[in-house]
Protein backbone atom coordinates (compact mmCIF):
# COMPACT_ATOMS: atom_id res chain seq x y z
CA UNK A 1 0.00 0.00 0.00
CA UNK A 2 1.65 3.34 -0.69
CA UNK A 3 0.71 6.88 -2.44
CA UNK A 4 0.89 6.42 -6.23
CA UNK A 5 3.51 8.37 -7.45
CA UNK A 6 7.64 7.78 -8.94
CA UNK A 7 9.84 6.08 -7.08
CA UNK A 8 13.58 6.42 -6.01
CA UNK A 9 14.61 4.54 -9.46
CA UNK A 10 12.32 6.68 -11.71
CA UNK A 11 9.50 3.48 -12.26
CA UNK A 12 5.78 4.68 -11.71
CA UNK A 13 3.98 3.13 -9.07
CA UNK A 14 0.72 2.45 -9.29
CA UNK A 15 -1.99 2.48 -6.81
CA UNK A 16 -4.21 -1.02 -6.67
CA UNK A 17 -7.93 -0.82 -6.85
CA UNK A 18 -10.30 -3.94 -7.10
CA UNK A 19 -13.69 -3.78 -8.73
CA UNK A 20 -15.81 -6.78 -6.28
CA UNK A 21 -19.48 -7.33 -6.12
CA UNK A 22 -22.50 -10.61 -7.56
CA UNK A 23 -22.72 -11.39 -11.21
CA UNK A 24 -24.33 -8.15 -12.94
CA UNK A 25 -24.09 -5.75 -10.28
CA UNK A 26 -22.35 -3.45 -12.38
CA UNK A 27 -18.50 -4.43 -12.11
CA UNK A 28 -17.36 -4.29 -15.85
CA UNK A 29 -19.42 -1.42 -16.65
CA UNK A 30 -17.68 1.04 -14.02
CA UNK A 31 -14.70 -0.64 -15.66
CA UNK A 32 -15.08 0.19 -19.04
CA UNK A 33 -16.64 3.70 -18.19
CA UNK A 34 -12.80 4.25 -16.52
CA UNK A 35 -11.12 2.95 -20.23
CA UNK A 36 -13.44 5.16 -22.03
CA UNK A 37 -12.41 7.93 -19.78
CA UNK A 38 -8.66 7.21 -19.26
CA UNK A 39 -7.65 6.13 -22.48
CA UNK A 40 -10.02 8.67 -24.34
CA UNK A 41 -12.65 6.03 -25.72
CA UNK A 42 -12.92 2.69 -26.97
CA UNK A 43 -10.50 1.49 -29.93
CA UNK A 44 -11.81 -0.08 -33.32
CA UNK A 45 -10.76 -3.82 -31.79
CA UNK A 46 -13.26 -3.51 -28.63
CA UNK A 47 -15.98 -1.71 -30.91
CA UNK A 48 -15.64 -4.58 -33.46
CA UNK A 49 -15.18 -7.52 -30.65
CA UNK A 50 -18.68 -6.03 -29.29
CA UNK A 51 -20.60 -6.49 -32.02
CA UNK A 52 -21.10 -10.31 -32.03
CA UNK A 53 -21.91 -10.19 -28.31
CA UNK A 54 -24.63 -7.38 -29.16
CA UNK A 55 -25.93 -9.43 -31.92
CA UNK A 56 -26.05 -12.48 -29.35
CA UNK A 57 -27.98 -9.91 -26.18
CA UNK A 58 -30.82 -9.72 -28.78
CA UNK A 59 -31.65 -13.48 -29.94
CA UNK A 60 -31.28 -14.08 -25.87
CA UNK A 61 -33.48 -11.18 -25.19
CA UNK A 62 -36.03 -12.92 -27.78
CA UNK A 63 -35.82 -16.03 -27.39
CA UNK A 64 -36.60 -15.50 -22.94
CA UNK A 65 -39.28 -13.24 -24.20
CA UNK A 66 -41.17 -15.86 -25.87
CA UNK A 67 -40.20 -18.67 -22.57
CA UNK A 68 -41.52 -16.19 -20.61
CA UNK A 69 -44.95 -15.26 -22.63
CA UNK A 70 -45.77 -19.15 -23.27
CA UNK A 71 -44.74 -20.00 -19.43
CA UNK A 72 -47.52 -16.71 -18.61
CA UNK A 73 -49.96 -18.24 -21.19
CA UNK A 74 -49.90 -14.91 -23.50
CA UNK A 75 -51.34 -15.58 -26.62
CA UNK A 76 -48.23 -15.09 -29.15
CA UNK A 77 -49.20 -14.65 -32.75
CA UNK A 78 -48.19 -17.46 -35.22
CA UNK A 79 -46.11 -15.06 -36.88
CA UNK A 80 -44.35 -14.54 -33.62
CA UNK A 81 -43.91 -18.03 -33.13
CA UNK A 82 -42.46 -18.62 -36.49
CA UNK A 83 -39.93 -15.82 -36.72
CA UNK A 84 -38.84 -17.54 -32.79
CA UNK A 85 -38.13 -20.23 -34.84
CA UNK A 86 -36.01 -18.39 -36.99
CA UNK A 87 -34.37 -16.93 -33.84
CA UNK A 88 -33.91 -20.72 -32.81
CA UNK A 89 -31.74 -21.51 -35.90
CA UNK A 90 -29.94 -18.23 -35.81
CA UNK A 91 -25.91 -18.67 -35.97
CA UNK A 92 -24.19 -15.85 -35.55
CA UNK A 93 -20.37 -15.98 -35.51
CA UNK A 94 -18.58 -12.91 -37.00
CA UNK A 95 -21.73 -10.26 -37.67
CA UNK A 96 -20.42 -10.36 -41.29
CA UNK A 97 -23.14 -12.84 -42.19
CA UNK A 98 -26.53 -11.80 -44.02
CA UNK A 99 -28.94 -10.69 -41.08
CA UNK A 100 -31.91 -9.82 -43.10
CA UNK A 101 -34.23 -12.80 -42.12
CA UNK A 102 -32.50 -12.18 -38.17
CA UNK A 103 -33.87 -8.96 -38.61
CA UNK A 104 -36.89 -9.23 -40.06
CA UNK A 105 -37.68 -12.34 -37.00
CA UNK A 106 -37.09 -9.70 -34.49
CA UNK A 107 -38.89 -6.89 -35.48
CA UNK A 108 -42.14 -9.43 -34.99
CA UNK A 109 -41.30 -10.55 -32.08
CA UNK A 110 -40.40 -7.30 -29.98
CA UNK A 111 -43.55 -5.66 -31.78
CA UNK A 112 -46.20 -7.94 -30.39
CA UNK A 113 -48.01 -6.85 -27.79
CA UNK A 114 -47.87 -9.65 -25.73
CA UNK A 115 -43.68 -9.80 -25.95
CA UNK A 116 -44.02 -6.43 -24.55
CA UNK A 117 -46.30 -7.74 -21.62
CA UNK A 118 -43.73 -10.16 -21.30
CA UNK A 119 -41.08 -7.92 -21.04
CA UNK A 120 -42.48 -6.01 -18.01
CA UNK A 121 -43.44 -8.88 -15.99
CA UNK A 122 -39.73 -10.42 -16.82
CA UNK A 123 -38.41 -6.41 -15.38
CA UNK A 124 -40.02 -7.04 -12.04
CA UNK A 125 -38.44 -10.71 -11.86
CA UNK A 126 -34.96 -10.27 -12.65
CA UNK A 127 -33.44 -12.36 -10.20
CA UNK A 128 -34.18 -15.74 -12.15
CA UNK A 129 -32.01 -17.03 -14.86
CA UNK A 130 -34.42 -16.65 -17.61
CA UNK A 131 -35.35 -12.93 -17.01
CA UNK A 132 -34.07 -10.46 -19.85
CA UNK A 133 -31.41 -7.93 -18.90
CA UNK A 134 -32.73 -4.67 -18.05
CA UNK A 135 -31.56 -3.24 -21.06
CA UNK A 136 -32.47 -5.31 -23.79
CA UNK A 137 -35.48 -2.93 -24.29
CA UNK A 138 -32.08 -0.56 -25.75
CA UNK A 139 -30.97 -3.09 -27.94
CA UNK A 140 -34.14 -4.36 -29.34
CA UNK A 141 -35.02 -0.91 -29.51
CA UNK A 142 -32.68 -0.59 -32.03
CA UNK A 143 -32.24 -3.79 -33.35
CA UNK A 144 -32.49 -2.72 -37.38
CA UNK A 145 -29.81 -0.67 -37.36
CA UNK A 146 -27.22 -3.10 -35.66
CA UNK A 147 -28.53 -5.84 -37.62
CA UNK A 148 -27.33 -4.03 -40.62
CA UNK A 149 -24.08 -4.98 -42.78
CA UNK A 150 -21.09 -2.75 -41.41
CA UNK A 151 -22.98 -1.82 -38.41
CA UNK A 152 -19.94 -0.17 -35.81
CA UNK A 153 -21.14 -0.67 -31.78
CA UNK A 154 -21.18 3.00 -30.50
CA UNK A 155 -19.77 3.59 -26.60
CA UNK A 156 -23.45 3.13 -25.25
CA UNK A 157 -23.76 -0.26 -27.07
CA UNK A 158 -20.73 -1.13 -25.19
CA UNK A 159 -21.63 0.01 -21.66
CA UNK A 160 -24.97 -1.61 -22.35
CA UNK A 161 -23.68 -4.73 -23.40
CA UNK A 162 -24.38 -7.91 -21.10
CA UNK A 163 -21.80 -10.29 -21.17
CA UNK A 164 -20.51 -11.97 -17.53
CA UNK A 165 -16.50 -11.87 -16.83
CA UNK A 166 -14.53 -14.94 -16.31
CA UNK A 167 -11.45 -14.38 -14.78
CA UNK A 168 -8.83 -10.85 -13.43
CA UNK A 169 -8.82 -8.39 -16.03
CA UNK A 170 -6.79 -5.24 -15.14
CA UNK A 171 -6.13 -2.26 -16.53
CA UNK A 172 -3.39 0.39 -16.08
CA UNK A 173 -4.37 4.14 -16.47
CA UNK A 174 -3.68 7.30 -15.16
CA UNK A 175 -6.35 9.56 -13.33
CA UNK A 176 -5.46 13.08 -14.84
CA UNK A 177 -8.52 15.09 -12.90
CA UNK A 178 -8.87 17.22 -16.36
CA UNK A 179 -9.83 13.83 -18.28
CA UNK A 180 -11.91 13.02 -15.05
CA UNK A 181 -13.31 16.62 -14.87
CA UNK A 182 -16.79 16.29 -16.58
CA UNK A 183 -18.43 15.78 -13.37
CA UNK A 184 -16.40 19.33 -12.13
CA UNK A 185 -19.73 21.09 -11.34
CA UNK A 186 -21.21 18.06 -9.19
CA UNK A 187 -18.78 18.60 -6.65
CA UNK A 188 -15.38 16.64 -6.95
CA UNK A 189 -12.92 19.23 -5.84
CA UNK A 190 -10.12 17.93 -7.98
CA UNK A 191 -8.05 19.70 -5.72
CA UNK A 192 -6.43 17.19 -3.67
CA UNK A 193 -5.65 15.04 -6.87
CA UNK A 194 -2.70 15.65 -9.47
CA UNK A 195 -1.87 13.22 -11.70
CA UNK A 196 -1.45 9.69 -10.32
CA UNK A 197 -0.91 6.04 -11.51
CA UNK A 198 -3.61 3.52 -11.06
CA UNK A 199 -4.34 -0.49 -11.53
CA UNK A 200 -7.96 -1.38 -12.00
CA UNK A 201 -8.91 -4.78 -11.36
CA UNK A 202 -12.22 -6.30 -12.60
CA UNK A 203 -13.39 -9.71 -11.94
CA UNK A 204 -16.22 -12.08 -12.48
CA UNK A 205 -19.03 -12.18 -9.92
CA UNK A 206 -21.10 -15.34 -10.22
CA UNK A 207 -20.37 -17.50 -7.67
CA UNK A 208 -18.22 -20.04 -9.83
CA UNK A 209 -15.48 -17.12 -10.38
CA UNK A 210 -15.77 -16.09 -6.29
CA UNK A 211 -12.99 -19.04 -5.45
CA UNK A 212 -10.29 -16.70 -6.65
CA UNK A 213 -11.16 -13.50 -5.87
CA UNK A 214 -8.52 -14.22 -2.99
CA UNK A 215 -5.63 -13.83 -5.50
CA UNK A 216 -6.33 -10.24 -6.37
CA UNK A 217 -6.35 -9.07 -2.84
CA UNK A 218 -2.23 -8.82 -1.77
CA UNK A 219 -1.24 -4.75 -1.77
CA UNK A 220 -4.44 -3.42 -2.48
CA UNK A 221 -4.98 0.26 -1.72
CA UNK A 222 -8.66 0.11 -2.09
CA UNK A 223 -11.77 -2.11 -2.93
CA UNK A 224 -15.05 -0.70 -4.94
CA UNK A 225 -18.01 -3.04 -3.93
CA UNK A 226 -20.31 -2.26 -6.17
CA UNK A 227 -24.25 -3.60 -5.28
CA UNK A 228 -27.76 -3.31 -7.56
CA UNK A 229 -29.86 -1.58 -5.84
CA UNK A 230 -32.80 -2.87 -7.67
CA UNK A 231 -31.74 -6.13 -5.72
CA UNK A 232 -34.15 -5.28 -3.07
CA UNK A 233 -36.82 -7.05 -4.17
CA UNK A 234 -35.27 -10.25 -5.65
CA UNK A 235 -34.77 -14.19 -3.96
CA UNK A 236 -30.74 -14.58 -3.73
CA UNK A 237 -29.54 -17.24 -6.79
CA UNK A 238 -27.05 -18.94 -3.98
CA UNK A 239 -29.90 -19.34 -1.51
CA UNK A 240 -33.35 -18.89 -2.89
CA UNK A 241 -34.56 -18.11 1.03
CA UNK A 242 -32.49 -15.14 1.05
CA UNK A 243 -33.31 -11.59 -0.63
CA UNK A 244 -30.76 -11.05 -3.09
CA UNK A 245 -29.71 -7.77 -1.96
CA UNK A 246 -28.83 -9.22 1.55
CA UNK A 247 -27.26 -11.72 0.26
CA UNK A 248 -25.58 -11.24 -2.75
CA UNK A 249 -24.62 -8.05 -1.54
CA UNK A 250 -24.60 -6.76 1.95
CA UNK A 251 -23.34 -10.36 3.07
CA UNK A 252 -20.97 -11.18 0.05
CA UNK A 253 -18.98 -7.73 0.56
CA UNK A 254 -18.59 -8.47 4.56
CA UNK A 255 -17.53 -11.64 4.30
CA UNK A 256 -14.85 -10.29 1.84
CA UNK A 257 -13.97 -7.66 4.16
CA UNK A 258 -13.08 -9.73 6.81
CA UNK A 259 -10.54 -11.10 4.44
CA UNK A 260 -6.90 -10.93 6.48
CA UNK A 261 -5.02 -8.57 4.22
CA UNK A 262 -8.47 -6.78 3.29
CA UNK A 263 -8.82 -4.85 7.02
CA UNK A 264 -7.26 -1.65 6.71
CA UNK A 265 -7.95 -1.03 2.70
CA UNK A 266 -10.58 1.50 2.34
CA UNK A 267 -13.38 0.32 0.83
CA UNK A 268 -15.96 2.67 -1.38
CA UNK A 269 -19.41 1.02 -1.55
CA UNK A 270 -21.19 1.57 -4.99
CA UNK A 271 -25.40 1.58 -4.86
CA UNK A 272 -25.34 0.87 -8.30
CA UNK A 273 -28.48 0.72 -10.82
CA UNK A 274 -30.00 3.63 -9.60
CA UNK A 275 -32.37 4.13 -12.91
CA UNK A 276 -33.61 0.96 -12.62
CA UNK A 277 -33.75 1.66 -9.24
CA UNK A 278 -35.85 4.77 -9.44
CA UNK A 279 -38.51 2.94 -12.22
CA UNK A 280 -39.34 -0.26 -9.77
CA UNK A 281 -39.48 1.69 -7.07
CA UNK A 282 -42.29 3.87 -8.77
CA UNK A 283 -44.36 0.74 -10.44
CA UNK A 284 -44.51 -0.81 -6.71
CA UNK A 285 -47.20 0.58 -4.10
CA UNK A 286 -44.66 -0.95 -0.71
CA UNK A 287 -41.59 0.09 -1.75
CA UNK A 288 -38.51 -1.25 0.39
CA UNK A 289 -40.91 -1.77 3.26
CA UNK A 290 -41.57 -5.50 2.70
CA UNK A 291 -37.97 -5.90 3.04
CA UNK A 292 -37.01 -3.21 5.50
CA UNK A 293 -39.83 -2.78 7.64
CA UNK A 294 -38.26 -0.27 9.73
CA UNK A 295 -37.89 2.01 6.96
CA UNK A 296 -41.18 4.64 7.72
CA UNK A 297 -40.51 6.67 4.75
CA UNK A 298 -42.00 7.93 1.71
CA UNK A 299 -42.68 4.45 -0.40
CA UNK A 300 -42.59 6.31 -3.61
CA UNK A 301 -39.48 8.45 -3.26
CA UNK A 302 -36.32 6.53 -4.38
CA UNK A 303 -33.73 8.71 -3.38
CA UNK A 304 -35.01 8.16 -0.13
CA UNK A 305 -35.73 4.62 0.02
CA UNK A 306 -31.45 4.68 -1.22
CA UNK A 307 -30.69 6.47 1.22
CA UNK A 308 -32.14 4.09 3.97
CA UNK A 309 -30.72 1.30 2.04
CA UNK A 310 -26.67 3.33 2.72
CA UNK A 311 -27.59 4.01 6.17
CA UNK A 312 -28.70 0.18 6.75
CA UNK A 313 -25.50 -0.88 5.16
CA UNK A 314 -23.23 1.51 7.15
CA UNK A 315 -24.17 0.49 10.09
CA UNK A 316 -24.14 -3.21 9.45
CA UNK A 317 -20.47 -2.79 8.13
CA UNK A 318 -19.65 -0.70 11.30
CA UNK A 319 -20.53 -3.78 13.32
CA UNK A 320 -17.58 -5.17 11.57
CA UNK A 321 -14.51 -3.13 10.94
CA UNK A 322 -13.16 0.50 11.49
CA UNK A 323 -11.93 1.30 8.30
CA UNK A 324 -13.54 3.85 5.77
CA UNK A 325 -16.41 3.58 3.59
CA UNK A 326 -17.81 5.70 1.24
CA UNK A 327 -21.11 5.62 -0.49
CA UNK A 328 -21.89 6.61 -3.58
CA UNK A 329 -25.49 5.96 -5.58
CA UNK A 330 -24.80 5.24 -9.26
CA UNK A 331 -25.62 4.71 -12.28
CA UNK A 332 -22.96 2.44 -14.26
CA UNK A 333 -24.16 3.60 -17.42
CA UNK A 334 -23.69 7.26 -17.27
CA UNK A 335 -20.13 8.72 -18.05
CA UNK A 336 -20.71 12.46 -17.08
CA UNK A 337 -21.86 10.74 -13.29
CA UNK A 338 -19.04 7.75 -13.31
CA UNK A 339 -16.47 10.35 -13.87
CA UNK A 340 -17.31 12.50 -10.85
CA UNK A 341 -17.49 9.17 -9.04
CA UNK A 342 -14.05 8.10 -9.58
CA UNK A 343 -12.71 11.17 -8.57
CA UNK A 344 -14.14 11.31 -5.80
CA UNK A 345 -12.99 7.64 -5.48
CA UNK A 346 -9.64 8.32 -6.39
CA UNK A 347 -9.84 11.80 -3.62
CA UNK A 348 -10.90 9.94 -0.88
CA UNK A 349 -8.47 6.63 -1.09
CA UNK A 350 -5.60 8.53 -1.28
CA UNK A 351 -6.35 10.78 1.25
CA UNK A 352 -6.74 7.54 3.46
CA UNK A 353 -3.72 6.12 2.34
CA UNK A 354 -1.61 9.20 3.42
CA UNK A 355 -3.35 9.04 6.57
CA UNK A 356 -2.54 5.87 7.41
CA UNK A 357 0.96 6.27 6.35
CA UNK A 358 1.41 8.91 8.64
CA UNK A 359 1.42 12.26 6.49
CA UNK A 360 -0.39 15.15 7.23
CA UNK A 361 -3.33 15.96 5.56
CA UNK A 362 -4.80 18.92 7.10
N1 LIG B 1 -29.58 0.62 -16.77
C1 LIG B 1 -28.46 0.30 -16.13
N2 LIG B 1 -27.78 -0.79 -16.52
C2 LIG B 1 -26.63 -1.09 -15.85
C3 LIG B 1 -26.14 -0.30 -14.78
N3 LIG B 1 -24.99 -0.87 -14.35
C4 LIG B 1 -24.78 -1.94 -15.12
N4 LIG B 1 -25.78 -2.09 -16.02
C5 LIG B 1 -25.98 -3.17 -17.01
O1 LIG B 1 -26.10 -4.37 -16.29
C6 LIG B 1 -25.50 -5.44 -17.03
C7 LIG B 1 -24.48 -6.14 -16.14
O2 LIG B 1 -23.42 -5.25 -15.86
P1 LIG B 1 -21.91 -5.74 -15.78
O3 LIG B 1 -21.07 -4.52 -15.56
O4 LIG B 1 -21.55 -6.61 -16.91
O5 LIG B 1 -21.97 -6.60 -14.44
P2 LIG B 1 -20.75 -7.34 -13.71
O6 LIG B 1 -20.80 -6.94 -12.27
O7 LIG B 1 -19.48 -7.07 -14.40
O8 LIG B 1 -21.18 -8.86 -13.85
P3 LIG B 1 -20.21 -10.18 -13.87
O9 LIG B 1 -19.15 -9.95 -14.89
O10 LIG B 1 -21.10 -11.33 -14.20
O11 LIG B 1 -19.66 -10.29 -12.49
C8 LIG B 1 -24.92 -4.80 -18.29
O12 LIG B 1 -25.85 -4.96 -19.35
C9 LIG B 1 -24.79 -3.34 -17.92
O13 LIG B 1 -24.89 -2.47 -19.03
C10 LIG B 1 -26.89 0.83 -14.39
O14 LIG B 1 -26.55 1.56 -13.44
N5 LIG B 1 -28.05 1.09 -15.09
MG1 LIG C 1 -18.22 -8.28 -15.37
Amino acid sequence: MGACGSTATGEIHRAKLLLLGAGGAGKSTIFKQVRLLALEGFDDQIRSESLVPVIQNIVEACQKLVKISLKNGLPLSSATMSSSEVIRSARVSSGNEDLSSLKVAVKQIWKDPEIQKAFTLSLAESSSKDAVNANDDYFLNKSDEILTAGYVPTDEDILKLRRSTSGAHSLDFTFDPKKFGRGLDKGYSGKKNKTSHWTLTDVGGQIHERATWYEEFADLDGVVFVLSLPDYDQQSQDNRSANKLVEDGINLMLQVMRADNLTDVPVCVLLNKFDIFVKKIAASTKGISEIFPEYKGDPQNAEECAQYIEKFIHAEISKDSKVMKSFYVTQATDTEMIANIIGKIIDNISLQNMKNSGIDVN
